[in-house]
C-alpha cells in the first residue's frame, strides 16, 4: 500500500494548517471536557450527594471508556476519514456535557460522563490520522506535539478560567454553555475540515468483517506499533494518574501541602507538557533516531523519582524536592507523543487511524489500572490516608513503571531487528541505525514479513 502524504520536505500550506487548526481545537475541547471536573470536584460530590469513592468513579469510567474505545475508534477513522469521526466526536461531547449541566442524580451524571468520554475518545486518533494525511512524514512528531500542546490549552481553560465561570454563572449554565459551544462545533468541523489534501484521493478503506480483525491483527504485529504501545504506556501514565486523580490528595495528605501549593504543583504538568512538548516534537522530527534514546532518558529519570518518592524514610518528602519529581515526571507527557511516530513510520497510511488507536490503549490502560489500583490499595478511604498508605499504594505505579520499560526493552529489540531485515532486503527504512551490542541476531528473513516495515 503506498502513501499518498504530501511528499518529504513540502512546504505546509496556509490552507493545510488552517484545516488542521479546526481539528485540533477539537482536541483542545476534548481535554477541558475531561478535565472539567478537576475544579468542580466538591460541587459534584455536592450536587450528587457522593463520597471521593464516586467522585473517583467519574474519572475512571472516563479513562475506562477512552481506553475501550481506542481500537473501534481507528478502525473507524480508516473507514470513514477524520471529518465524520470527528464530527460525530464534537456532537458526543455536547450531548454529554449538556447532560452533565442538567443531570441531579449519580447515574445520569455517570450516563453524561460515559457519552463525554465516547466523544473524548474519538478525538486525538482522529487528528493524528488527519496530519499523517496532511503532513510529510518528517513534520509528523512536530504537528502531533502541536496538537497535544492544544490538549494543555483545554487543560488550562479547565481551571482558572472554569473555576470563574462556575463561581460566576454557576453549575448548569457554565456546563450547559460548553456543552452548546461544542455541539455546534461540530458543524464547523463538517464544514472546514478535510480528510485529505487536495486533488489526493480518499485513503479510506471499507472491509468486512474478517478483514477487520484482520487489519487489527496486521496493525498489532508490527514490531514498531507494539513498541509505540508500550512507549505509550510507560511514559503517560504516571503524570496523567497524579494529574486525573491521585496527586491532589498526595500532595496534600502525604506531602503537607495546602491546596494552593497542591494545585500550583499539578499546574507543572500541564505547564512542562505545553512548553516542552513542541520542542521535543521538533527534536524528534529532525531526528528519528534520538526518539528512543529519549525515551529511555524519561524511564531512567522517572524510575530515579519514583525511587526517591517511595523510598524517603516516612514518606514524607522535602517540599522543593517534591516540585522537582513533578517536574521530571510531567516530560512523560510529550514523550508519550514519540509512540504515535512509531507507529506512523511502521504502518501504511491506511493502516495509520488503527495503529494509532492500538498505541493509545496503551497509556490509557495504564492510567486506568494505575487509578484503580491506587484505590484498593488505599482501602477506599482517600481521608484518612496518611503518607505511609501512599507510599505502599504507590507501589502500584512503580510496578507499572517495571513492566513497561521491560516490554519497551523487549519491543525495541525486535523493532529494531526488523528494520535490519528489511534493510538488508534492499527496503526502504524509516530510520538509519547501526548494529550495536545489545541488538538481536538478524533474524532469518522469512520471520520479518515485508508490510511489516514502511
Ligand atoms: N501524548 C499524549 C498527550 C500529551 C502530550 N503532552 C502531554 N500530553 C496523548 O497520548 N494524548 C492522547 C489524548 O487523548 O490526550
Amino acid at each position: 500500500m503506498s502513501s499518498v502524504a504530501a511528499p518529504l520536505g513540502a512546504r505546509t500550506g496556509r490552507r493545510t494548517l488552517l484545516i488542521w487548526t479546526a481539528a485540533a481545537v477539537v482536541y483542545l475541547l476534548a481535554v477541558f471536557h475531561r478535565s472539567s471536573l478537576g475544579v468542580a470536584g466538591l460541587e459534584a460530590a455536592d450536587r450528587f450527594h457522593i463520597g471521593s469513592a464516586a467522585l473517583g468513579t467519574f474519572t475512571v469510567l472516563q479513562i475506562g471508556v477512552y481506553a475501550a474505545m481506542q481500537v473501534p475508534t481507528g478502525l473507524l477513522v480508516d473507514r470513514f476519514g477524520p471529518r465524520a469521526v470527528l464530527t460525530t466526536a464534537a456532537a458526543f461531547m455536547g450531548v454529554g456535557q449538556l447532560l452533565f449541566a442538567v443531570a441531579s442524580a449519580f447515574p445520569l451524571a455517570l450516563l453524561a460522563r460515559a457519552t463525554l468520554g465516547m466523544g473524548d475518545a474519538m478525538t486525538f486518533v482522529s487528528v493524528l490520522r488527519l496530519c499523517a494525511a496532511h503532513f510529510p512524514r518528517d513534520r509528523y512528531a512536530t504537528y502531533t506535539a502541536l496538537t497535544a500542546a492544544f490538549g494543555m490549552v483545554g487543560n488550562l481553560a479547565a481551571t482558572v478560567p472554569l473555576t470563574l465561570l462556575l463561581d460566576s454563572a454557576g453549575w448548569t449554565a457554565t456546563f450547559a454553555a460548553a456543552g452548546a459551544l461544542t455541539s455546534c462545533y461540530a458543524l464547523v468541523v463538517a464544514l472546514r475540515v478535510r480528510d485529505t489534501p487536495r486533488g489526493t484521493p480518499a485513503q479510506t478503506t471499507a472491509l468486512s468483517a474478517r478483514e477487520v480483525a484482520q487489519h487489527v491483527r496486521a496493525a498489532w504485529s508490527v514490531p514498531g506499533t507494539r513498541l509505540g504501545f508500550w512507549v505509550h504506556f510507560s511514559t503517560m501514565f504516571a503524570p496523567s494518574s497524579l494529574g486525573l486523580l491521585w496527586g491532589f490528595p498526595y500532595l496534600v495528605q502525604a506531602q503537607g501541602m495546602t491546596a494552593a501549593q497542591a494545585g500550583s504543583v499539578l499546574s507543572l504538568l500541564v505547564l512542562v507538557a505545553l512548553v516542552l512538548g513542541p520542542a521535543i516534537g521538533e527534536l524528534t522530527a529532525r531526528h528519528p533516531t534520538a526518539r528512543l534514546p529519549f525515551v529511555w532518558a524519561y524511564l531512567g529519570t522517572a524510575t530515579a523519582v519514583w525511587a526517591v518518592l517511595l523510598g524517603w524514610p516516612g514518606g514524607v518528602v522535602p517540599k522543593p524536592l517534591v516540585v522537582v519529581a513533578i517536574g521530571l515526571l510531567s516530560i512523560g507527557g510529550p514523550a508519550s507523543s514519540i509512540a504515535f511516530a512509531l507507529a506512523r513510520d511502521y504502518n501504511p497510511i491506511a493502516r495509520v487511524g488503527t495503529a494509532t488507536g492500538v498505541v493509545n490503549v496503551g497509556g490509557f490502560c495504564a492510567i486506568t489500572v494505575t487509578c484503580l489500583s491506587v484505590g484498593v490499595l488505599l482501602g477506599g478511604n482517600t481521608a484518612d490516608a496518611t503518607p505511609a498508605d501512599f507510599r505502599v499504594a504507590f507501589l502500584a505505579i512503580a510496578v507499572l513503571l517495571v513492566l513497561g520499560t521491560w516490554r519497551t526493552w523487549v519491543w525495541w529489540r525486535r523493532a529494531r531487528a526488523a528494520v535490519f531485515a528489511a534493510r538488508e532486503r534492499g527496503e526502504a527504512v524509516p530510520v538509519r541505525i547501526r548494529r550495536r551490542v545489545f541488538d538481536l541476531p538478524a533474524l532469518p528473513v522469512a520471520e520479518v514479513r515485508p508490510e511489516r516495515v514502511a
